[in-house]
């Protein structure tokens, strides 16, 4: 039986997580086990570059001398935890990467961030899509397709929601001078990188990468893969293919895949999202949102329980402050930009 056939995953539903102890039968049936060990404390610890049909590919011991990129499935004493692109798991099993080999991912290590979508934005139920990204590069086209402005303000609302710092690339701007529709963020502290397919400042972006683990997202057709090959060019790919879980050798354009870029002797991870159709917004929480503009935050302290901060709120602080010119030009800027952001899911 091949890896593939290999079926150790637990579709029932327990309340349980990783806290519980669980008490092993005692064989002998005299001495019952008092001491509490932590489960699998020899464990391999490393995360997940791709996901595919309950297969996992797992970096363990990245820049290390054991560096290897193994495959895993989940344990059953993970129970409906899902496991996502960027986690950081630990490994029981073969943890070799022999070819053949299949570990078992028995512990998910704490997310610093989740990046969430729902399916609409009625919808509470969230799908992950990536763990652990510090930065989100959001890919837009200065023309072809048109570039719109409710699109780039999901996408921020889902980075600030996730406590991921937001940046964005302009492409094509061959096409189109894109300063008008960027005018739309003055208010944001919002790094903006103009690029061309005939002049892409690849010095740039890839300053900006090394060092963090970026999620790129972009509707399709705004050029992405175009920038993703040149900064991490086929050649280099030796890692990161989610095909290596598969091992079918084609990439499947429907999953996420991490990709390790080199630059100036330091390293960052590119995290290519498959261009999300929907992105609904059903589980922001707007403090979230009122936290990514620390200034604001400050003036709401002041606002009425439950204030909104949005046009029509009685006494909102931050809308006082503003038409009293306590925040000058830029505050009302900011305010909304806010109030926009806030509006997208309100
Ligand atoms: N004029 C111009 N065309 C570009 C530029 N960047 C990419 N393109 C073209 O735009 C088209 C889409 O580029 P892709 O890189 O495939 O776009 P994508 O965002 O990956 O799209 P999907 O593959 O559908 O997700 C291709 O025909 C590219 O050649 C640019 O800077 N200027
Ligand atoms: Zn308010």
């Amino acid at each position: 039986m091949s890896w593939w056939d290999t079926d150790d995953e637990d579709e029932e539903y327990g309340e349980y997580d990783e806290a519980d102890v669980r008490i092993r039968p005692n064989r002998k049936g005299s001495r019952p086990r008092t001491k509490v060990r932590p489960e699998h404390a020899d464990a391999d610890t490393g995360f997940v570059l791709g996901v595919d049909r309950g297969r996992y590919a797992v970096l363990v011991d990245e820049g290390g001398p054991d560096e290897r990129e193994i495959i895993a499935a989940r344990a059953s004493e993970l129970r409906r935890k899902s496991v996502v692109t960027g986690d950081r798991v630990d490994l029981v099993g073969d943890t070799s990467g022999d070819e053949g080999t299949l570990a078992r991912i028995v512990r998910i290590r704490e997310r610093t961030t989740l990046l969430r979508r729902s399916a609409d934005d009625t919808d509470a139920v969230e799908r992950v899509i990536v763990a652990n990204a510090d930065q989100m590069l959001i890919v837009i086209a200065a023309a072809n397709p048109e570039p719109r402005v409710r699109l780039v303000d999901r996408y921020l609302v889902a980075a600030y929601d996730a406590g991921i710092a937001p940046l964005v690339c302009v492409t094509k701007t061959d096409l189109a001078d894109p300063a008008p529709f960027l005018a739309n963020f003055a208010g944001l502290d919002l790094p903006v990188v103009l690029s061309r397919s005939d002049d892409m400042p690849l010095e740039e972006i890839s300053d900006r990468l090394v060092g963090h683990r970026t999620v790129f997202v972009g509707h399709s057709g705004v050029g992405k893969s175009t920038l993703v090959n040149a900064l991490v060019p086929d050649a280099n790919r030796a890692t990161g293919h989610v095909n290596v879980v598969t091992g079918r050798g084609r990439h499947t354009s429907s999953s996420t895949v991490s990709l390790r870029l080199e630059h100036d002797g330091r390293t960052g991870w590119v995290i290519d999202t498959p261009g999300v159709r929907s992105f609904g917004l059903g589980h922001v929480d707007p403090a979230n949102i009122l936290g990514a503009f620390a200034d604001l935050a400050r003036v709401a302290e002041d606002c009425p329980r439950g204030c909104t901060h949005l046009p029509d709120s009685p006494d909102c602080a931050i809308i006082e402050a503003v038409e009293a010119g306590e925040l000058g030009e830029s505050g009302r800027v900011r305010l909304d930009s806010l109030q926009r952001l806030l509006a997208t899911f309100a």
